[in-house]
């Protein structure tokens, strides 16, 4: 099982996470690669000497195996031999925001940005993904302003509409249309990561595909789990960017994953430290934006999948088989002769109880968005290249996961 998108805060903001309890919440997940985002470690992850950091960091420590993302950011979009070095020294693509990143080291990047960092991308074959929201000051927004309850989640919901997503994707499928066989950025590939408005942004991303161009898109596990409706006043826990919609926008996103409009499923586990979680003042409008997901995605997909009509094979699709193949991990995804034994045993219809007496390894178990509730899908075994880092409840190995570089 592979996660494409997690954040691991290390080096710099290791009391966020680390890669010791993220890659072990991980192996304890059946999860056996992950690739760490370049934020919000300090410093990001932008140029050749900061991914050396990283890996210096992560060195020994790494449950499971590691690749990971540089950054997109202007200094190096207006600067390309920066981003050829980054490049060069191993990260597996390149990920950027059209909206504030909330890490004043990781600015936003514009389209065209975007368009000076996409012929180097082109020439290294590796993918942009961008986290596609552009901050409209829309009228209901400002409207909204006097009269907000913070603790209300809908307060939250209204100041990041839809078409904050659908800003930003339509102007990338502008530029992905030059990435058709034959055209301009031919070699280039735009992924969209986090998925949540399944109206015009999926629309739009279906037609970029039928007409060849070269993009793809993930959706989150708590997008597929959660609607807006059931979020208490107050809990913090479920606030994320782009947010958790209502529940009819999350039967359409279900639809789009059965139909395969979407190409597989992250985790964007992205905790912080509980302080900025604001859990007991429950302001939804000043807290830390992200999810803490990681250890949960393959129950809770499972739990919510299986009654919406996912199948064990899908399963596997969009949480093995195609995020490997994304990113060119060649021998990893596939159980077959001279690929990596990357296999997790579990028993998919046996219950559990996340609650407090239930180990979960991550730095802040109590930021977990799965505390409190009962999934289907018990983790036994988890092997990495053939070693068994987790058996039955515990960690069976040393640290024995290792970097993943691009070549
Ligand atoms: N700085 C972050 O970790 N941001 C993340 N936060 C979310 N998704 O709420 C993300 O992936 O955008
Ligand atoms: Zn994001
Ligand atoms: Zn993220």
């Amino acid at each position: 099982m592979h996660t494409r998108h997690v954040h691991l805060d290390e080096p710099g903001r290791t009391e966020w996470e680390g890669f010791v309890t993220g890659t072990r919440a991980a192996a304890a997940g059946g999860v056996t690669t992950v690739v760490d985002m370049p934020l919000n470690n300090h410093p990001t992850t932008v140029s050749k000497e900061t991914l050396e950091l990283k890996l210096e960091a992560a060195n020994k420590k790494l449950h499971v195996d590691a690749g990971f993302w540089g950054g997109l950011v202007p200094e190096n979009a207006l600067n390309t031999s920066i981003l050829d070095g980054l490049l060069s020294a191993g990260v597996l693509g390149v990920k950027s925001f059209m909206c504030p990143s909330g890490i004043n080291d990781f600015p936003m990047t514009t389209i065209d940005h975007i368009k000076e960092g996409l012929p180097v991308l082109a020439k290294y074959k590796r993918p942009l993904i961008v986290h596609a929201e552009i901050q409209l000051d829309s009228e209901s927004h400002s409207e909204l302003k006097d009269n907000r309850d913070p603790r209300v989640y809908l307060t939250y919901l209204n100041t990041r509409p839809p078409s904050w997503e659908q800003a930003a994707i339509k102007e990338l499928v502008g530029v992905t249309k030059d990435t058709i066989v034959g055209g301009p950025l031919e070699g280039a590939h735009v992924h969209i990561v986090h998925l949540s408005d399944s109206s015009l942004s999926l629309d739009m991303i279906k037609e970029a595909k039928r007409r060849g161009d070269s993009i793809s898109v993930e959706t989150c596990s708590h997008y597929l789990a959660f609607s807006s409706e059931e979020i208490p006043d107050g809990d913090t826990r479920f606030k994320c960017s782009p947010p958790i919609r209502d529940a009819h926008n999350r039967e359409k996103l279900r639809e789009a994953v059965l139909e395969g409009h979407i190409d597989f499923l992250t985790s964007d586990h992205s905790p912080t430290v509980p302080e900025l979680k604001l859990l007991e003042e429950g302001d939804f409008l000043r807290a830390w934006g992200g999810i803490s997901g990681l250890q949960f995605d393959l129950p809770v997909t499972w739990s919510y999948g299986k009654k919406y009509g996912l199948t064990l094979e899908q399963l596997s699709l969009l949480w093995s088989k195609k995020p490997a193949a994304f990113a060119g991990i060649e021998s990893k995804g596939t159980i077959a002769v001279g690929y990596h034994a990357d296999i997790v045993v579990w028993q998919p219809e046996v219950e559990f109880d996340v609650n407090e007496n239930y180990p979960i390894f991550l730095k802040h178990p109590s930021l977990s968005a799965y505390m409190g509730t009962r999934l289907s899908g018990k983790v036994l075994d988890t092997f990495v290249r053939g070693n068994l880092v987790f058996k039955e409840g515990k960690h069976a190995s040393a640290a024995c996961g290792v970097p993943i570089l691009a070549k």
